[in-house]
């Protein structure tokens, strides 16, 4: 028997990744009249054949071609499609030697052996597709039927099984929106974004169905990543991290899924002033948490278990109450690192060893701390207080501020190329968790308009001033000088997170 996990395919075909990869060798796995082989931990594994081994990356900055590029570095590797947002990159590709390098201390390592597709990013306002036209500016073709997807030459209508996203957070719905019709209710998509919020917007806007909603898995990433400047489809390794992994309990387990969210707390707007709630005054009639057993779908199985056999990703998985303690953590860190090195315009050393700005960063921390001991996600987890108790958050803020003091933050990054930036996921989330919980964040409220603002101001200038290429109509980024030597920062030290 052929498994997956074992000696790399002799197949040029396979190694291509060309054929269609049903799975074949757990065929036998499950038949009953087979008693040959006896029980053991691996059959386990192998009980539940997945349908299709491709993995497609979608979100090809320097994260996504770090994962393609590990991921096809891996015995018997799965095949990997590149999903392109535009037509114009797609080309390149194909009229390049169809290779992503990676750069680790100045080494070079290229990889082959990807399939690449196009997926046009659909713009969306007020939960809708707005999008007439593409990136190109050719016209989306009319629906036939409302039903379904308006679809541009070129693009697929394949199902995918499994999906690594790793856009900006930004940009998430309008990448997904254009791969929604191939999203099927036993997908599984993993999400690689910095902030939280992410998902339920997802399931808002995209999949308000739990019925045919996708399976949905989470990854933190502490590894340093930038583009390689001037050089298309590489990425250069700066910082040896991990990725942090987790399983999300679907709603239609919801009965059974770990640590749902009760509501423990009376939710704001209610009479009267408003008093901060945390664990230590739980509503005593809150009903008791469920159990902690929720079932892993083949494909949320595969992907987990081919993310955590490639080496160089460093990848654990973890359970989802950890994940989501991980994930606030870093966004504790987030809140203040990235909003006041765009506000000072600096590295993110800058908010070291200054009076002021510890001033600063401690107002900011004892309203995150608030926020995040009040959920009620949180509330029968031991130590939340101490875990998210402000001191311990500044140590960690201060910690990671200095072991990436020479970084420019991605917010930064994002602000100084005109791009969108992620604010809204960092301390917007945090203001507005902080209002369905009576917990009035001013500072934080405060800071995400300043970055919003300099953001505006920004884009402002650079639509006034001289890019060097013009958009193309509704054209996603403009061009300007500078752009590809941005470190493209999603630096988060490992060593860090406490
Ligand atoms: C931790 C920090 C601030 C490091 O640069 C980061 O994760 C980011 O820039 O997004």
């Amino acid at each position: 028997m052929k498994g997956w996990w074992g000696p790399e395919s002799t197949d040029p075909q396979a190694k291509q990744g060309i054929r269609a990869e049903k799975t074949d060798e757990l065929e036998h796995e499950d038949d009953p009249q087979d008693t040959s082989s006896s029980k053991n931990a691996a059959d386990f594994y192998r009980a539940q054949p997945v349908l299709d081994r491709r993995i497609h990356v979608l979100g090809l900055g320097s994260v996504g071609r770090f994962i393609a590029h590990s991921l096809r570095g891996i015995p018997n590797p799965p095949p990997v499609s590149l999903i392109f947002h535009h037509g114009r990159i797609l080309k390149e590709w194909e009229e390049s030697p169809k290779r992503i390098s990676l750069v680790t201390d100045g080494d070079i390592e290229r990889r082959e052996g990807y399939d690449a597709e196009l997926s046009v990013p659909r713009f969306r306002s007020h939960g809708k597709e707005i999008q007439s036209q593409t990136n190109t500016g050719e016209a989306f073709p009319e629906a036939l039927d409302a039903e379904q997807p308006r679809l541009l030459e070129g693009e697929s209508t394949e199902p995918i099984h499994s999906l690594i996203l790793c856009t900006k957070a930004t940009k998430v719905l309008q990448a997904l929106s254009a791969v929604k019709h191939r999203l099927h209710n036993d997908s599984v998509i993993c999400f690689l974004q910095n902030g939280i919020g992410i998902v339920e917007e997802v399931n808002r806007e995209l999949f308000p169905d739990p019925e045919t909603r996708p399976h949905y898995m989470l990854g933190i990433n502490s590894h340093g990543l930038h583009n390689n400047t001037g050089v298309k489809f590489s990425a250069v390794h700066a910082g040896f991290g991990t990725l942090s992994l987790g399983i999300l309990p679907h709603e239609r387990d919801r009965k059974s899924a770990p640590y749902a969210p009760t509501l423990k707390f009376k939710t704001y707007p209610e009479p009267g002033p408003i008093e901060p709630r945390h664990p230590a005054n739980p509503d005593p009639t809150a009903p008791a948490p469920t159990a902690s057993t929720f079932k892993w779908t083949p494909n949320q199985r595969y992907l987990l278990r081919t993310l955590l056999r490639t080496p160089i990703l460093c990848a654990t998985a973890y359970s989802p109450p950890d994940l989501l303690q991980m994930q606030l953590e870093k966004l504790a860190v987030n809140c203040i690192i990235n909003p006041l090195t765009v506000t000072l315009d600096a590295r993110n050393g800058a908010i070291l060893y200054n009076y002021s700005l510890t001033r600063v960063m401690r107002l900011l921390l004892s309203e995150i701390s608030l926020v995040i001991r009040s959920l009620p996600e949180l509330q029968y987890i031991p130590n939340v207080e101490q875990r998210f108790d402000p001191g311990r958050l500044e140590t960690m803020v201060v910690g990671v501020a200095h072991k990436t003091r020479d970084n420019i933050s991605s917010m930064l990054a994002d602000i100084r190329n005109g791009r969108q930036t992620e604010v809204d996921y960092i301390n917007g989330w945090i203001v507005k968790k902080g209002e369905e919980l009576g917990v009035r964040c001013l500072m934080n409220y405060m800071l995400m308009h300043q970055v919003k603002g300099k953001s505006r101001m920004v884009q402002t200038e650079l639509g006034e001033g001289v890019p060097f290429v013009e958009p193309k109509p509704l054209e996603e980024e403009v061009m300007i000088r500078g752009q590809d030597d941005s470190r493209e920062n999603e630096y988060w030290q490992d060593g860090s997170q406490g």
